[in-house]
């Protein structure tokens, strides 16, 4: 064993999240066939694939919508099984789906704390959730809205966005999964909420991005994962990447890499990926299941 073998054991922390080989059928349909994800503490993961490619799926199995039928999930560096909302919750995973799932005949203050008020007795703590509604907004630094008291139906896109992504940190939350935020959003508005989800990674949160907008993700992201046809095509450094090489992966699954990389052999047909041959915990391009520095 040379010496460098022997050098001093990495004290990165573990990701916030890692899965391994995940795997999910429905029926005939096989939507995960051994995905891969990494999302660590103070970065943008961006989640991308083509319609069908198994976005969705990943994202509900990770908030417990629907347990993966096999592979790893880590958390924090500990292996752990989500199998209800409740223990993605308990782990400190928060999801702001599409439909952001806000009441639109309450105020900003009670969508915050929907379906977990606080209490004083039997009455609603109304001083102590407005408090702590104020804190987090200002916390991530957000001035778009007049007044916390406001109903949200009377909210832009842009405002809604942002309450609800308020919400899902109010927790003491670790991971943020944000599917498509910006999807039904102007320039302006987007613009908005992309500086939140950096600030929420800025702030120490693990960030995973859903999106199709390949502007979003090189605005934001810190690395790119993949998917192609359920299995994970590649997971990548920004920085070390390029949208047409990123679009490459989302349309064929393989693209010309870096240096060293082995292009991935996915196909519809493909049989069971090697998961021990994986390397996402590292910060070198993986191109499935095949890592170069
Ligand atoms: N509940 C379900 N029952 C049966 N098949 C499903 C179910 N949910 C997803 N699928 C299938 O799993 C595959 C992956 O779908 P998924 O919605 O995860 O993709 P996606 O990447 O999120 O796509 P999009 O970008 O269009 O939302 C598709 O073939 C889809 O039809």
């Amino acid at each position: 064993m040379t010496q460098a073998a022997h050098a001093a054991p990495d004290l990165a922390p573990p990701p916030t999240l890692e899965v391994r080989g995940g795997r999910k059928n429905f029926g005939a349909v096989h939507a995960l066939r051994g995905v891969d994800l990494v999302a660590r503490a103070g970065e943008v993961t961006a989640l991308v694939g083509d319609n069908g490619a198994g976005k969705s799926t990943m994202i509900k199995c990770v908030a417990g919508i629907y347990p993966f039928d096999a592979g790893e999930v880590l958390f924090e560096g500990e292996a752990t099984h989500i199998s209800s909302p409740a223990d993605a919750n308990a782990l400190g995973v928060e999801v702001v789906y599409q439909d952001l799932a806000l009441c639109d005949n309450l105020d900003i203050v009670h969508n915050m704390f929907l379906g977990r008020e606080l209490k004083k007795g039997f009455r609603l703590d109304e001083s102590a959730m407005e408090t702590r509604a104020a804190e987090v907004l200002a916390s991530l630094s957000v001035r778009t809205v007049r007044s916390i008291r406001q109903h949200v139906a009377s909210l832009s896109g842009g405002q809604r966005q942002t309450v609800a992504i308020a919400r899902a940190v109010l927790w003491n939350s670790k991971l943020v999964i944000l599917d498509e935020p910006t999807a039904a959003l102007g320039v302006a508005q987007t613009e908005q909420v992309l500086q939140l989800v950096r600030r929420l990674a800025d702030a120490g949160l693990a960030v995973v991005l859903v999106s199709h907008n390949m502007n979003d993700v090189f605005e934001v992201a810190d690395s790119i994962n993949v998917l192609y046809l359920g299995q994970t095509a590649a997971q990548v450094r920004t920085k070390d990447t390029s949208r047409t090489e990123v679009i490459e992966l989302i349309t064929s699954g393989s693209a010309g890499m870096a240096p060293g990389a082995v292009a991935p052999k996915i196909s519809p047909d493909a049989p069971e990926r090697a998961t021990s041959a994986t390397a996402t915990t590292s910060d070198a391009t993986t191109t499935n299941g095949s890592t170069s520095a």
